[in-house]
């Protein structure tokens, strides 16, 4: 398979401030890549680069054997972009845009405009300055999918969308997809990404940490769990089960808070011998996920002997 997206060494910094430094990734044409990482790690920065907004420091960006920077024009042909935070000329309406934009395009698809627009249940007779940041949203990812694009670079895709239109976006990816067209999306929603894509890099602290297929994501992922007994809990019930990273007795003795990598299978067999009254899990979100991934095993081992 051809790649579409090739990244060499990528750094940017703002000044004294990191931007990127040294990324570098490929992404084959097809591929529903996503970029995952907490605020500020450098997703921004990195889209920017791509789409020639940002100059490089050093290193080197193409998509389709285009430079990013020097070829943006080209580049800028080839690919549908939605922002991190769509703005436009608050006097138009939602419809004058899209007219204006699908014009700069040479012209588009109105039946699938029209269709788009009806299955994010967008009013285009707005002025811009009246949307809500959703409704804003909406006219970014139109205009982004309207003139089907051979790659879509999307940042923060449903930022301020419902549940029900994030499900309309899942569905309009998973069309691009079958199409055989690529697709480039950030995001700090780890749900978000394992729904979508197919491969993820994870980016932190402007450097790109881990380059994986989506299924691999498990790896990393961890559920707190929160059982709470009718009568005083030992932590040493659950200490030595695997996966069980670590635990940690609440105050009034009847609750553990436990945090566990894996299946749960084997915490609730034992919740159940012991008791359990009530049974509590919660998937973290993708800093609390760093937060421990990059914690020290060490460490780890320490806080369950501890609490044991
Ligand atoms: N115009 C700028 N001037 C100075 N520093 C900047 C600028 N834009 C970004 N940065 C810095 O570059 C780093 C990366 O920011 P970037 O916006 O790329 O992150 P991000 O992953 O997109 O974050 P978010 O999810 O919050 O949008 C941050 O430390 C940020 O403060």
């Amino acid at each position: 398979m051809e790649r579409l997206i090739e990244v060499t060494n990528l750094t940017k910094t703002y000044g004294k401030q990191r931007g990127i430094l040294n990324v570098s990734f490929d992404i084959t044409e097809g591929e529903v890549f996503g970029f995952l990482g907490p605020n500020g790690a450098g997703k921004t920065t990195t889209i920017r680069t791509l789409m020639g907004f940002l100059k490089p420091d050093s290193g080197q960006a193409q998509i389709g054997g285009f430079d990013c920077w020097k070829q943006s024009t080209a580049v800028k042909r080839l690919v549908g972009y939605l922002p991190g935070e769509f703005s436009f000329d608050p006097a138009l309406t939602g419809a004058q845009i899209l007219t204006y934009l699908g014009n700069l395009r040479g012209g588009v698809d109105q039946a699938y405009v029209r269709q788009l627009c009806e299955r994010l249940d967008l009013d285009l007779t707005k002025r811009f300055r009246a949307y809500s940041r959703g409704n804003k949203q909406k006219i970014g990812l139109v205009q982004a999918f309207m003139h089907k694009p051979r790659l879509l670079i999307l940042d923060e895709p449903t930022g301020g969308l419902d549940p029900l239109n994030q499900q309309e976006f899942y569905h309009m990816i998973a069309e691009v997809h079958a199409d055989g067209r690529t697709v480039f999306l950030s995001s700090h929603i780890l749900p978000e990404v394992e729904h979508t894509c197919s491969r993820i890099g994870i980016i932190r602290e402007g450097q790109l940490i881990q380059m994986d297929m989506v299924s691999k994501l498990k790896d990393i992922k961890q559920n707190d769990v929160l059982i709470r007994f009718a009568s005083p809990a030992s932590p040493a019930w659950f200490k030595d089960i695997p996966g069980v990273l670590t635990v940690e007795p609440e105050p009034d003795g009847t609750e553990l808070h436990l945090t566990v990598q894996g299946e749960l299978q084997s915490i609730i067999q034992v919740a159940a011998e012991h008791q359990a009254i009530h049974f509590a899990t919660q998937e973290p979100n993708l800093e609390e996920i760093f937060l421990r991934f990059y914690q020290p095993a060490k460490q780890v081992k320490t806080e369950v002997a501890a609490n044991a």
